[in-house]
């Protein structure tokens, strides 16, 4: 889109972003739930954790189907779908009595929460400017981490309270029942904008529609970028931050639990200022990407040469600026979003937010599989945050300049571009990808 965004726009964000925020309240569910899970289906530490990678799995396998069907079938139907399998997912968990039924209800809320991300991002691309998109994509992160407040304290009441049965019924019914909302408030376009192509599913066309976005340099610079800088503060919120803090360094635990919440402040405040930022400065888009990841390998380097316990004041502000992570990530969207036409830019999405989850797995299992070999050694394990680091910005810096390089030639053809840049000295002799 490329005139004003409406008030109708506003709304059907609105129905949108609330199925994101109820998405990221169910997948994090589990941070309160997880020790009444144990009990209720008799399961020790490693099973428990069966629950976060069997639902990250499901998460990550389906990105790339969900851009392919969000580009076929419109984000209304995909969303709608989402929000179904949410609720269904919670309500079979909240009648689940035994262990393989509680994986098949958590794989459930794993597939519905899937399906929403990509399909708000095309809703965004659809119905706001270009120059909003950044706004739009981190102000939708931003509520997102609402969903994962209320999955603290407040789940936590409820499931004390009432119960495990009665609080998981009563979040997947009302989840269930929000897709209701759904179909009949968010529109795919903005009136006489262009629907989705329907008709029969080729498995040849998927595939080729999956290849082109793939073969795109902004995609591929998108994916790098989501690679790089999201992957750590996923990798301390959901895994390895608590023992980091309480084994590795001593502190008890409810303080590195609350530790962690500079995370979700961080990334709720510095969200929308990067999104604004990048916004109405799309040329600033790789900059903050670089200065962020030459700043968050700086932290790295302090926090794992750190003799002896890292004390709050370092490890507050250390926090904080890696919570932005999740922010900057938001760029790899813009980039597809940009590089793509509007018919693909829901495959494209899909691509580049397989990269932060793919990167957060390859982590998370070198941290686990090197403590196991050090005998607990955090510093010598967290050093593979830093390896994962330097492979994903190797392969960003590759991209970043293929990407210039054809962003050159388009602009010698005297075609539109995204971003207006100037040749400097390391474009000299950047290779065209081949498929250009
Ligand atoms: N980059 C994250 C979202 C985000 C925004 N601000 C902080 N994190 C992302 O890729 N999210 C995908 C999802 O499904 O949540």
């Amino acid at each position: 889109m490329t005139g004003r965004a409406t008030r109708r726009s506003w709304f059907i964000w609105f129905a949108a972003v609330t199925v994101y925020l109820l998405a990221v309240f169910h997948r994090t569910s589990f941070g309160v739930a997880g020790l009444q899970a144990a009990d209720r289906f008799g399961v020790g530490a490693a099973a428990l954790g069966t629950f976060t990678v069997l639902q990250v799995g499901v998460y990550a396998a389906m990105q790339i189907p969900t851009g392919v069907l969000v580009d076929r079938y419109g984000p209304r139907r995909v969303l709608t779908a989402a929000v179904f399998f949410l609720g269904l997912g919670q309500i079979l968990l909240a009648v689940a009595d035994s262990y393989p039924l509680g994986l098949i209800a958590r794989a459930v809320v794993g597939f519905g929460d899937a399906l929403t991300f990509v399909s708000i991002m095309r809703l965004i691309a659809a119905h706001f400017p270009g120059r909003q998109y950044a706004l739009l994509a981190a102000l939708t992160g931003a509520i997102g981490y609402v969903g994962n407040l209320a999955a603290t304290v407040p789940l936590g009441l409820l499931l004390d309270g009432p119960g495990w049965t009665p609080t998981f019924l009563a979040v997947g019914l009302v989840t269930a029942l929000y897709a209701a909302v759904v179909a009949l408030r968010v529109k795919d376009s903005p009136p006489g904008g262009p629907a989705p192509v329907r008709g029969r599913v080729h498995p040849k066309l998927l595939g080729r529609q999956v290849a082109e976005a793939w073969r795109t340099p902004g995609t591929r610079l998108g994916f790098w970028v989501h690679f790089s800088t999201m992957f750590a503060p996923n990798v301390l919120t959901m895994l390895w931050g608590v023992p980091f803090l309480v084994q590795g360094q001593g502190y008890p635990k409810s303080t590195a639990s609350s530790l962690l919440i500079v995370f979700v402040f961080g990334s709720m405040i510095g969200g929308p200022f990067v999104g604004g930022l990048i916004g109405r400065r799309p040329s600033l888009r790789m900059p903050l990407v670089g200065g962020y990841i030459g700043v968050a390998a700086v932290i790295w380097a302090v926090l794992l040469g750190w003799s002896g316990t890292t004390p709050m004041a370092v490890l507050v502000p250390a926090f904080a600026f890696l919570s932005l992570g999740g922010p900057a990530s938001m760029i790899g969207f813009a980039l597809a979003r940009d590089y793509n036409p509007l018919s693909r830019v829901g495959t494209a999405t899909g691509v580049v937010n397989v990269g932060g989850f793919v990167a957060t797995t390859i982590s998370a299992l070198a941290v686990g599989v090197l403590l196991e070999w050090t005998g607990g050694a955090f510093r010598l394990a967290l050093l593979s945050v830093i390896v994962v680091l330097a492979l994903g910005t190797f392969r960003m810096l590759v991209w970043w300049r293929r990407t210039r390089a054809v962003l050159f030639e388009a602009e010698a053809r005297g075609e539109r571009i995204p971003v207006q840049i100037r040749r400097r000295r390391w474009d000299a002799g950047a290779p065209l990808p081949v498929s250009s």
